[in-house]
């Protein structure tokens, strides 16, 4: 089929080399000239395993194009909107990027129509797609579908090429089959619904995994209390299958571009429609105290942070993603320079991002020299380049053999085999 893509961000740039190396002809569409000029090169302006060498692929296959202008997408049959709607000031998501590039479908379709299906990719409250339709009434011959994406970051293009599922919200039996017909192959269960279902369970599922983040972060704090381990007890938790043993990790606190913003515009959604949804609220609260409660656990080493060095490791939000929205790391950074610490921070790839924000920061190019001299280091990101350390070389490197693992996942039993005073989160 022929599809269109608008918006090449971490999504759009995503689905639209998935649609292409599924074999559909696709053009992307950006309003940032800067981006299109690199994706016409091959080149990634998001960092994501993969994703770069695939791009290659399809542009050289002819099977993907990309365009500042939506008018060279008119004879798509298919137009997928993956514009961001980020948090507006009031909580809400902002749906000024999602309504700007409907309205350029609606003036795009007017000047040459024909049947054609528009695809809300995008996180958007329950009620946009209908409000979509409505809007687009005009144009007898587009419909509207919800189809929300599930990918993570750091594993986009696999999560898009094997999703763990497709939810489809569509009304229409024709507007039904141009999806099957564009995932025909794509082996995952489907979910084939109203766009209101479809809208609301994208945002239960993110609300959901962050749930279980916030009940494990916040079981951590009584965990250390007790002297229990909260490794061991999510293990214990997850062999239940109903359970299951994901997301079950402690750390110090979720963060990226969707759980943050989503989790508060499910509670505006609630409150627009006279519903307090207090767990949610409660999971918010735990996330933004955990990088407090993380950093208490300091002072017994460093009880006084001014002029003493500090080595934080990993920035980005999580592994594999140069994403620093909403990044815990944030948090940290903030803290401890309030504290009047001397920072020196490390990351694989996000630290560019970073420096614009903590410009006061020294940013170091290995995780070996950020921790030279330092009097404690922080492990906020599991990056394997902040994980596998030679042991023994950060010991004769530290001025002070402290280590804080924000993540659990420095090896415990060596580390302090080799003298460390370490302390994970949940941990004795
Ligand atoms: N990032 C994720 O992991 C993820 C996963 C699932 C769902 N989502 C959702 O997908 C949506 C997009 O997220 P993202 O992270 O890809 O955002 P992003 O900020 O990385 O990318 C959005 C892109 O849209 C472009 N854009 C904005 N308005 C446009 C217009 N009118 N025409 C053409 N291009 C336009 C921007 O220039 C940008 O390149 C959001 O609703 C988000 O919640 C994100
Ligand atoms: O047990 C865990 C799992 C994750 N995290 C943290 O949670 C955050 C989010 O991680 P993850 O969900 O892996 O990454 P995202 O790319 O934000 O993906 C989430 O958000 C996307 C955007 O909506 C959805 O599409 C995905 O399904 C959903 O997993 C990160 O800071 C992780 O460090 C934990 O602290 N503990």
């Amino acid at each position: 089929m022929k599809v269109a893509v608008i918006g090449t961000g971490y999504v759009g740039l995503t689905t639209a080399v998935s649609l292409a190396m599924n074999g559909h002809q696709v053009i992307g569409i950006d309003l940032v000239e800067a981006k299109i000029v690199k994706l016409r090169q091959g080149i990634s302006p998001i960092y994501e395993p993969g994703l770069e060498e695939a791009l290659k692929q399809v542009l050289e296959n002819g099977t993907l194009a990309f365009s500042t202008k939506l008018q060279e997408a008119a004879d798509a049959d298919v137009f997928f909107v993956c514009v961001g709607t980020p948090e507006a000031a009031d909580g809400t998501a902002d749906l000024r990027y999602l309504y700007s590039a409907v309205a350029a479908i609606e003036q795009m379709h007017q000047a040459s129509p024909k049947r054609r299906v528009v695809v809300v990719k995008s996180t958007v409250p329950v009620g946009t797609g209908d409000k979509v339709a409505e809007l687009l009434s005009g144009c007898r011959e587009l419909s509207v579908a919800s189809n929300p994406e599930f990918l993570r970051e750091g594993s986009a293009l696999y999560d898009a090429l094997a999703p763990s599922r497709i939810v489809i919200g569509a009304g229409e039996p024709e507007t039904r089959e141009v999806m099957e017909e564009l995932y025909k192959g794509v082996d995952a269960p489907r979910v084939v619904t109203t766009r209101a279902n479809a809208e609301l369970i994208k945002y239960a599922s993110n609300a959901f995994l962050a749930t279980r983040i916030s009940f494990m972060n916040e079981l951590a704090r009584l965990s250390a209390a007790l002297g229990t381990d909260i490794v061991t007890i999510a293990h214990g938790m997850g062999l239940d299958s109903r359970i299951g043993p994901e997301f079950l990790r402690a750390g110090v606190g979720y963060g990226g571009s969707c759980f943050p913003k989503d989790t508060i515009a499910l509670l505006q959604l609630a409150a627009q429609n006279g519903i307090s949804l207090g767990i949610l609220e409660q999971v918010r609260k735990v996330n933004a105290t955990q990088p407090v409660w993380f950093l208490q656990q300091l002072q017994p080493f460093v009880p006084d942070c001014r002029g003493k060095r500090i080595a934080v490791l990993g920035l980005a939000f999580k592994p594999d993603t140069d994403d620093i929205r909403e990044a815990p790391s944030l948090a940290v950074l903030q803290a401890l320079e309030e504290k009047g610490a001397a920072v020196f921070a490390y990351d694989p790839i996000a630290t560019d991002a970073v420096r614009q924000k903590f410009p006061n920061v020294t940013y170091t190019k290995t995780a070996e020299e950020a921790v030279q001299g330092a009097h404690a280091a922080l492990l906020i990101t599991e990056w394997k380049e902040c994980v596998q350390l030679d042991w023994e070389q950060v010991y004769q490197k530290m001025a002070q053999p402290v280590l804080l693992d924000g993540r659990n996942a420095w090896p415990a039993k060596i580390v302090k085999e080799a003298g460390f005073r370490y302390v994970g989160v949940g941990k004795s």
